[in-house]
């Protein structure tokens, strides 16, 4: 049995792992984290959890975590970078579902998300987590840095246009929806019931910390830097990304559709639609799946692939579980065998 350990248990990501671990047959969670529910029952604070975890919260203690083979930071960015130095010293392998390890470039990191990173040093050992690019790095790796939730979505959207260089690079636009609990547990009021049901709003379209990480991506894929237009809206629904994406293709021809199913036909987590079909957010709530569809409207020159995950699964907690069981040796889809939740 491989031993978990899990730093932030109280969150939206936090306890999605849980969820998902409850049915993983090769781990045990021996330690998870909270500083203001220390002494709290995991099942008392989370009743969906009953019958699954006899484990309380403890506050975060660098000693009890690495006893654990490895451990998941789903904490706010800053707290894995602070505690990930002593684990990785110690032999733990470290999966962060927060950005300390994502952008490459640490200043860059820095100016994005307003803080002086510690441990550059582990920024260049770590692989990014995507498997569907980097799965034979995972393998050996000792510290994955999870990706973003719009990242995830929208690379996954672009990468097969990019690797095939069939779109100007330089022009990409990306507009996605969010659900409320992309915002986390300890949002603040702008996530209230009140003030985001029967409403839609952009955020951030000035310059969302995200850009940076999406542009590294797609610039790899592309072999150059791309260009990237993202603009990010708040949707009235708990969880769920739909990424609409446009991009201009070169020389317009028919080929998208068999271009995407080639790309995924040995990807177990990502799903590309028959053609003419709209991917729903609903149909992947829940479920480790990243849902999509690819269009040239009218035959002309622009392609529009729309892309669908659970913010929370294939956004977080399932990608963070995947990469476990590919750094592990496990089936890839253990505990993550998860249809989505309809209607
Ligand atoms: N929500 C989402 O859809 C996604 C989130 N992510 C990323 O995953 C991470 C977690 O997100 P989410 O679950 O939404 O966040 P939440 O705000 O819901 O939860 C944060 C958790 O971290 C703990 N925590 C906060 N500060 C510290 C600290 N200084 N030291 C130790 N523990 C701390 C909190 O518990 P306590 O304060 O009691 O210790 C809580 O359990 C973030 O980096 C987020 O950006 C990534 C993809 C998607
Ligand atoms: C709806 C909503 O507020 N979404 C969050 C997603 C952030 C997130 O999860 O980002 P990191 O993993 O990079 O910290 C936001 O836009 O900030």
């Amino acid at each position: 049995m491989i031993k978990v350990g899990i730093v932030g248990g109280t969150g939206y990501t936090g306890v999605e792992l849980l969820r998902l671990l409850a049915n993983h047959p090769s781990v045990e969670v021996q330690v998870i984290t909270s500083r203001s529910e220390e002494g709290i029952a995991v099942a008392d604070m989370f009743p969906n959890l009953r019958g699954h975890f006899d484990l309380c919260f403890t506050v975060p203690d660098v000693d009890r975590l690495a006893e654990c083979d490895v451990v998941f930071f789903a904490t706010p960015h800053g707290v894995a970078m602070s505690m990930a130095p002593d684990l990785i010293r110690r032999g733990v392998r470290v999966i962060d579902l927060g950005a300390d390890f994502r952008i490459k470039d640490v200043s860059l990191w820095s100016q994005w998300y307003k803080l002086e990173h510690t441990c550059p040093d582990l920024v260049e050992m770590a692989v990014y987590g995507l498997p569907e690019v980097n799965r034979q790095q995972i393998t050996d790796a000792q510290l994955i840095a999870c990706p973003g939730c719009y990242p995830t979505a929208t690379q996954l959207g672009f990468l097969p246009l990019l690797e095939q260089g069939l779109i100007d690079h330089r022009r990409l636009i990306a507009d996605c929806k969010s659900g409320v609990s992309g915002a986390g547990r300890g949002a603040s009021v702008g996530a209230l019931l009140c003030e985001t049901s029967e409403s839609m709003k952009a955020y951030a379209v000035a310059g969302h910390r995200h850009l940076p990480e999406i542009r590294q991506g797609l610039s790899e894929a592309a072999g150059r830097p791309v260009g990237l237009t993202f603009v990010p809206h708040l949707t009235p629904m708990i969880r769920g990304i739909h990424s609409t994406l446009y991009a201009t293709l070169k020389d317009p021809k028919d080929g998208l559709q068999s271009l995407f199913e080639e790309r995924y036909k040995d990807e177990p987590f990502v799903d590309v639609m028959p053609e003419g079909s709209h991917p729903e957010t609903r149909s992947v709530k829940g479920a480790n799946t990243c849902r999509i569809s690819v269009f040239r409207p009218q035959n002309d020159d622009t392609v529009v692939v729309l892309s669908v995950i659970d913010n929370l699964v294939k956004g977080a907690a399932g990608q963070a579980v995947q990469n476990m069981n590919i750094m592990f040796g496990l089936d890839e889809a253990s505990g993550l065998g998860i249809v989505g939740l309809m209607p």
